[in-house]
């Protein structure tokens, strides 16, 4: 697992560009390198910003979208076509607008899906435990996703415990609670050591019903970038940076293979603790730059 590094935006707006920037360079140079490249999208206020800016981006064309695999750190357990669910609003934001191949996106399971609850149950964002068949439904939907990746992994794969792809890019939003993806702090999700996929149950920020991946499975990526913008993400990004009890601070855990980047802007680093070294972040980090430039 790697330390984490520092940067630092003058405002919100420059740190969705900017991140937009290094996110295109880094799925060019992987697909570069590898043929192909694979992403982990968010969902939350700077996930949704950096897709939009990305969709802006006049270098957005230097990947290749149709080799691009795209994957979700979290969904809200809720019907196909929800404004809610992060699928819905990554469509909206970026991936309606770009060449990806619809084989290689592969969002989580919805509520009315073959995993779903039935009419009854799992659609409604409620807290849906009281045996409408929701706990069953959003086990089998994760369940189905873990094994969704583990084939994207393939048999001979070795990434560690968890069966899912070394993930080129993996993006979370961090919550002012210190969450990722799903997993909330003392919650069982963020205590999971062997599944790579769980249902969440009781999520503290709505809908209460939930699928993510755990921590093993983020750790699992080559690039853990954590995203969060605004005064109230600064207490959750000094608890991050200092705690080292990932149950209590779940954003403490999500460290990459190769790289764990934490993009901020200056409101969310006002509270950084003395002894965490940041980095401004430079502006033309935002311009037009060429992929394999930094
Ligand atoms: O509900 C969620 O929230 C987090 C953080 O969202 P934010 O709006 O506070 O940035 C997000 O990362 C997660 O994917 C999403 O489901």
């Amino acid at each position: 697992m790697t330390a984490p590094r520092i940067l630092v935006h003058r405002d919100t707006e420059l740190m969705a560009r900017a991140t937009a920037a290094r996110l295109v360079r880094a799925l060019a140079d992987a697909q570069t390198a590898r043929g192909t490249a694979s992403v982990v999208l968010t969902g939350g206020r700077n996930g949704n910003a950096l897709l939009a800016a990305l969709a802006a981006s006049p270098d957005r064309d230097a990947v290749d979208w149709a080799r691009l695999d795209v994957w979700w750190g979290d969904e809200r357990f809720l019907p196909g076509g929800d404004p809610d669910r992060n699928e819905v609003q990554a469509r909206e934001a970026l991936l309606d607008a770009v060449g990806v191949d619809p084989a290689r996106v592969h969002p989580m399971p919805a509520a009315d899906g073959p995993h779903g609850a039935g009419e009854s149950g799992g659609a409604d964002g409620g807290a849906g435990d009281g045996g409408d068949g929701t706990e069953a439904a959003v086990a089998g939907a994760a369940e189905a996703y873990a094994r969704e990746l583990a084939e994207a992994a393939g048999a001979a794969d070795e990434h560690g415990p968890a069966a899912v792809p070394a993930f080129d890019v993996l993006l979370l939003g961090v919550g002012p609670d210190t969450h990722v993806a799903s997993l909330f702090p003392e919650l069982s999700a963020v205590r999971e050591t062997e599944r790579t996929v769980v249902g969440v149950h009781g999520a503290p920020k709505p809908p209460p019903v939930r699928i993510s991946l755990t921590l093993p499975a983020i750790r699992a990526a080559r690039e853990v970038w954590l995203l969060a913008a605004g005064e109230d993400k600064a207490g959750a990004v000094a608890r991050a940076l200092t705690a080292t009890g990932e149950i209590q601070v779940p954003a403490a855990g999500a460290r990459g293979t190769e790289r764990t980047l934490w993009l901020l802007d200056r409101a969310a680093a006002a509270r950084l603790p003395e002894g965490v070294t940041a980095e401004e972040a430079a502006p033309e980090d935002a311009a037009a730059s060429p992929p394999g430039s930094g």
